[in-house]
This record gives C-alpha cells, structure tokens and sequence, in this order.
C-alpha cells in the first residue's frame, strides 16, 4: 500500500483520505478511552477533575466530585492577544505547508535529527520567521521557562476535514529536553494524555530521560488512580508540559476534539548533554548559533 502520493500518512497512521481510498479504519478509538477512568485538568486549581469534558475548567471554583493532583501541566491562557493571534495565522500561511502523517500538515524550523541512529545535524536550518520571534521573546515572562532557549519550532495544521489528528506519543527523550511548549491558535482543542505502554525498550528514547531509574515508569498503573487525562487547550493559550506529564504519560489529539482549522506552534529545547557545558556540546554548538537567527 504507497499512500507517498495521495497522503503523508505512513505505517498505522491515517486519515480520511488513505481510510477511503484503502478502506482502512484508524487505531486510535476514542471510545475505549471514555470508558476508562478520566479526568479533566482545571489550569485555575491545577486539579484534575472527574470526567471527560475538557470544559469542567470553565466551572471552577464550583468543581464537584473527585480531585485529583497531577504535577507537570501549566497553562496560560491569552498568552498572545487577538490581533497577535491573527497575524501569525497570516504569516504562517503565507509560508508554504508540508503534508504530515494522520492528516496535518507542518512547516518545520529546526535542524535534522535522526531518533533511531541518535544522530543530530544541521540539515537545512536556517533559524526561525521573524514574524512568530515575539512569542519566542515573551518566553521570559513565564517562571517555569527560565533559561528556555528554542531549537526547534514547528507549526502544525488540523482541519476537521481531512480527519487530522495525533496518535498518542512521547516527544523524543534523546535529543528534546524536559519542557515541551505549545501555542495553540485559531480554535480550541484537547489534549488527552494517556497511560504509557511501553511497547519495546527505550521506546521514545525514554533511557535518557534524566534520573529515569527514580521515575515509576509506568506511573499510572502502578499507583495513579486515573488513566485518561483531559487538558483543553483554548485558541490564544500556552501548555507547558514538563515532569511526569511529558515522559511517563502519551499525548494525543483525538479526531472528535478537532471541530474547526486549528494551528498551533510547537517548541522544543535540547537536553542538557547539548547546551553550553555538556558533553555532547561539541555536536551542537553550531546549531546553538543558528537558533539565534530570525529571518
Ligand atoms: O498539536 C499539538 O498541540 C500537539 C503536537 C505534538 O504533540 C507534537 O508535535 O509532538
Ligand atoms: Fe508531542
């Protein structure tokens, strides 16, 4: 089955257009997951609450039921106002979109890695659009981002008719470090985090993961009370994803959660072993350089 010609989907990945042409059905079934136990995070208490609705945030102080504490979630909301949100839609779009796997397209920023072989290089890198570098810049004003310096930045496309969505994943371990960022623009959606099943060894290049051998892989079957975690992530707003959250937890977008066109931008830092000082330095310097570029 070559879908290279029709779709940017590859493997067990699809989207409307590979399911019809092939009569093939997707793998993810959202429905399995609402009969799990779920729970929806409330960025006001930093709880997570009972059920599936990704909207109970908008309810707080006057949650009811179950709460429940889950460390390494953080958002801001209208972390960049309308007329910002407009003119970065407009910018990116000026800029022509790549196809990607389950129906998105991308625009990537950021120099070549190969997970698989742990091989990093420059590629084609030639720094960042100018035009999103305020987003990069306000950074600053979050404590959690302290020290955060951009290495890769890539803009995603979802739009409901072309069945666009994410599988559940773990953003690589070997080469992006602890704080996974993420503007979301143009309309809202959900991230569902899942239970981690580590499907082989060092999956996601989770050995690197620092101080892994002190982290209960996987978490939420040994001693977490919930297995579905709902994280709305409204249009204008930032999600930092750090902790637990980003290493022992997947993350999707489900298909039903994409309602409308929606964009988002997504940042990435190194792990340590390539910043300033570590031991992979050598390897990365040139690309620390570049990632100052705006064009
Ligand atoms: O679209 C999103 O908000 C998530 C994207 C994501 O998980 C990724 O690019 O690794
Ligand atoms: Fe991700």
């Amino acid at each position: 089955m070559d879908r290279s010609k029709l779709c940017g989907c590859k493997g067990v990945r699809t989207c409307f257009v590979c399911e019809k042409k092939f009569n093939l059905t997707p793998t993810i079934n959202s429905e399995s997951l609402k009969k799990l136990s779920n729970a929806s995070y409330c960025s006001y208490c930093n709880l997570l609450w009972s059920g599936w609705n990704a909207y109970e945030y908008k309810n707080h102080p006057n949650h009811t039921g179950t709460s429940y504490y889950l460390d390494g979630i953080f958002i801001e909301h209208e972390f960049i106002n309308e007329a910002e949100e407009t003119m970065l839609i407009k910018n990116l779009d000026t800029m022509p979109w790549d196809v990607s796997q389950s129906g998105r397209r991308k625009q990537n920023f950021g120099p070549k890695c190969n997970f698989k072989k742990r091989r990093l290089s420059m590629g084609n890198f030639n720094g960042f659009p100018v035009s999103t570098k305020f987003v990069q810049d306000r950074f600053d004003k979050i404590p959690i981002l302290k020290n955060y310096f951009t290495i890769e930045q890539c803009s995603l496309e979802y739009r409901p008719e072309m069945g666009a969505s994410i599988d559940p994943h773990v953003d690589d371990c070997w080469i992006w470090g602890e704080r996974i960022i993420t503007l979301s623009l143009q309309s809202d959606t959900v991230l569902t985090l899942t239970p981690h099943n580590i499907k082989y060894n060092n999956q996601y290049n989770t050995d690197y993961i620092p101080n892994v051998k002190c982290l209960p892989i996987p978490v939420n079957h040994v001693n977490y009370p919930i297995d579905v975690v709902r994280v709305l992530m409204p249009r204008r707003s930032l999600l930092v994803l750090y902790g637990k959250p980003r290493y022992l937890w997947e993350h999707c977008i489900l298909r039903e959660d994409i309602q409308e066109r929606r964009l988002c931008i997504a940042y990435r830092e190194f792990t340590p072993p390539y910043l300033k000082g570590g031991e992979k330095y050598t390897e990365s310097c040139n690309i620390l350089q570049k990632a100052k570029c705006f064009w």
